[in-house]
């Protein structure tokens, strides 16, 4: 297990978690163990121990958590070949809402110390949510649940907020819940990140066992579906590969997520295949979320793309104006019930993030988390001015995350083609086509240049880029169809 560092804050900060109620470097230590645990089973125990394990936290605070290698060496094979898994698993654990970045540096070992003791020597947070008055007088943050209860209990339906965009998902959600025979297995849903996927499962998840607790629920991150597999194979013989296929099949039903991840395992691919076709026939609900169409996950082969899409395929779209203006004030009423009852954002304020945040509601929600952190901390109360301030850093910038790696995702996702299509030198009109439209968008979206464009469609010329756009913006002054479905993709991309 990575080692834990002096427990005070590089910066001296001890401003305590708006979410967790606990100082930043606590619940950073707290948020490590889980990963550090996760990362052992992901990469396996000797390429753990041999580099990520080495890390230690150097310093954390509300947005950020440094991790430090024992050497040069060290933090750069581990920035070249690890850092996406921790940051994915960092973000997976982390109980700050929105979850800290993490950066890997080297630097010499601090005295390893352990982390501080949840009962004493706490900086003062009075006035959080979360905390608590100790015997002597002193502040303590509560004793926090698991962060999966956490989740669980801020991941229910009632919390979901339905637009046209989410609400098949959401009525798909409700009969799963209230009907335990299955009416379409498996039920795939698919979106992009940040749509509310997770939150829908746990929904579902919370919503069975609350309505009927002998029913046998099982959740499971695709990544920890293909770690515990392959513990099963490595380790434990027959009977470990028993209990493996048991923990998923003897359930009524099973949920697992972000099953893209899946997709260039092929072991573990042919054992979710065969985990589908077991509880499809058993009776059992499977229930899988994905942000992508299962035709358009690469390197899943054929039968289990044709078994994903056997039952029910439900897209949860962008958010449009009037959701993402109900999600924020929802986040205000849960803030005002978790105790900061005077929290108030004049309508202007919020019509400017609702307008100007039309990303995913995760940005929404890490915006609105950065406005309320910042007036919270300094004092000021919020306004037009101060939102528009915080927006205009880039991070929240509409427009900014429209890369053309977006936009041929999305392209793909629309037309049902692969991405590797979008760079393939298939000429077929089924390809050919929806490649010119990802060009004519990313020259119509972005920044880049033709000749850059080009480069990202498999090292295409500039003058390929350029027929794309004339083309495409001939056939949409043509055809009225046409021109319907590229501007529902724009908007797709607009959000
Ligand atoms: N309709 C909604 N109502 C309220 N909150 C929402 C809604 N949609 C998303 N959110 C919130 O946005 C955040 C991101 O949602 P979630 O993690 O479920 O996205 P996801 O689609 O699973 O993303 P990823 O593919 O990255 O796992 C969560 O905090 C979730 O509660």
């Amino acid at each position: 297990m990575g080692r834990v560092s002096d427990p005070v804050n590089g910066s001296g900060e001890t401003v305590p978690d708006l979410y967790t109620g606990e100082p930043p470097i606590q619940s950073a230590h707290n948020t490590w163990k889980a990963v550090d645990e996760d990362l052992a089973r992901a990469l396996g125990r000797n390429v753990h121990r041999a580099w990520t394990g080495q890390l230690f936290i150097q310093t954390a605070d509300a947005h950020q958590v440094t991790l430090s290698a024992p050497s040069a060496f060290v933090a750069n094979k581990i920035n070249k070949h690890y850092i996406d898994t921790i940051a994915r698993l960092w973000a997976k654990h982390d109980q700050v809402d929105p979850p800290r970045t993490v950066s890997i540096v080297s630097g010499p070992r601090q005295a390893a110390r352990r982390a501080p003791r949840l009962d004493g020597e706490r900086p003062s947070l009075v006035g959080v949510p979360g905390s608590r008055q100790t015997g002597s007088g002193r502040t303590a943050p509560s004793l926090l649940p698991p962060v999966s209860d956490v989740a669980r209990k801020r991941f229910t339906l009632d919390n979901f907020v339905v637009g046209p965009s989410n609400e098949l998902a959401f009525a798909v959600a409700r009969q799963v819940i209230n009907n335990p025979v299955p009416q379409y297995n498996p039920i795939m849903l698919h979106g992009v990140n940040g749509m509310g996927k997770t939150h829908i499962l746990h929904a579902i998840e919370a919503g069975v066992k609350d309505r009927d607790p002998d029913r046998r629920v099982r959740f499971v991150s695709a990544e920890d579906f293909v770690a515990q597999f392959v513990a099963s194979v490595r380790g434990s013989g027959r009977e470990g590969m028993s209990a493996f296929k048991a923990s998923l099949r003897d359930v009524d039903l099973l949920i697992i997520d972000d099953v893209h991840f899946i997709a260039d395992k092929s072991a573990s691919q042919e054992e979710l295949l065969h985990t589908i076709i077991s509880l499809v026939g058993a009776g059992r609900q499977i229930l899988i979320a994905s942000d992508r169409h299962p035709d358009t996950i690469e390197k899943a082969s054929d039968r289990l793309k044709s078994y994903l899409s056997s039952g029910l395929v439900c897209k949860i779209g962008p958010a449009d104006y009037d959701l993402r203006l109900r999600i924020l004030d929802r986040l205000i009423a849960r803030r005002r019930e978790q105790g900061h009852e005077t929290l108030a954002i004049p309508q202007p304020a919020r019509d400017h993030l609702a307008a100007r945040m039309n990303v995913t509601p995760r940005d929404l929600e890490g915006a609105f988390n950065q406005i309320v952190a910042q007036s919270q901390f300094l004092g000021t109360p919020i306004t037009l001015e101060t939102v528009q301030e915080t927006l205009s850093d880039s991070r929240y910038m509409t427009g900014q995350r429209l890369t053309v790696d977006r936009i041929q995702r999305t392209v793909c996702e629309a037309f049902s083609i692969s991405l590797t299509d979008m760079s393939s030198k298939r000429r077929a009109r089924a390809v050919a086509r929806p490649r010119q439209v990802a060009m004519y968008l990313s020259k119509k979206l972005t920044k880049r240049s033709l000749p850059d464009i080009g480069r990202r469609f498999g090292g295409r010329d500039h003058t390929t880029v350029m027929h794309a756009v004339k083309r495409i913006t001939q056939l949409r002054g043509d055809d009225v169809t046409f021109d319907a479905q590229i501007r529902a993709i724009e908007e797709t991309l607009k959000g």
